[in-house]
């Protein structure tokens, strides 16, 4: 699996893009990162870039991976891990055209509200890693401090 952390601005980013999910069922409501499965002789980037055009209608330059325990990503349960790259949208406007009911900007300034939506229980370790590594100060009431580029150093992308 791989899922998009979709920042306003990769060099200086004050928001986040979040998608809560309409299907299936027991998934409906809550809330994730734009994603889906890598396809076989895909890789973790064009897969991205594949699932953001189908599901938000927009094509992205991706960042950096958020930094995972593991190789293979983040754990989402027995079977299945998650890649997770920032990425800044290049071209369109994101709309909820498939697996979603609707799209929020949450403001990086503030956290708290970020954490308190309700995420897919196996995204809540990616948040809060995500907030730290943008430098958001949780519990603080504070807004960003410095942080690590999230950029991608190399140009272009899939
Ligand atoms: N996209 C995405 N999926 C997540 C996240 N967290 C999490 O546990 N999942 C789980 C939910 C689903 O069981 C699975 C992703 O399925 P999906 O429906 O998004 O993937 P997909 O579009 O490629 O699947 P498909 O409908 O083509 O079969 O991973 C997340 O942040 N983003």
């Amino acid at each position: 699996m791989v899922g998009g952390a979709l920042l306003d601005n990769l060099a200086k980013p004050t928001q986040l893009l979040v998608a809560r999910r309409s299907a299936p069922e027991q998934l409906a409501g809550l809330w994730e990162f734009p994603g889906g499965k890598v396809e076989a002789g895909e890789t973790p980037e064009a897969a991205l870039a594949r699932e953001l055009v189908e599901e938000l209608g927009v094509s992205v330059e991706l960042g950096t991976e958020l930094k995972a325990a593991h190789a293979h990503g983040w754990p989402l349960n027995d079977r299945a891990s998650m890649r997770v790259y920032f990425g800044q949208i290049s071209a369109g406007q994101p709309q909820p055209l498939e697996d979603h009911d609707e799209l929020r900007w949450m403001p990086l300034s503030a956290p708290e509200a970020i954490l308190a939506l309700p995420w897919i229980p196996a995204d809540l370790p990616i948040v809060r890693a995500l907030l730290a590594t943008l430098g958001a100060v949780v519990g603080e009431g504070a807004g960003l401090g410095s942080h690590p580029s999230v950029a991608n150093s190399k140009s272009g992308n899939c």
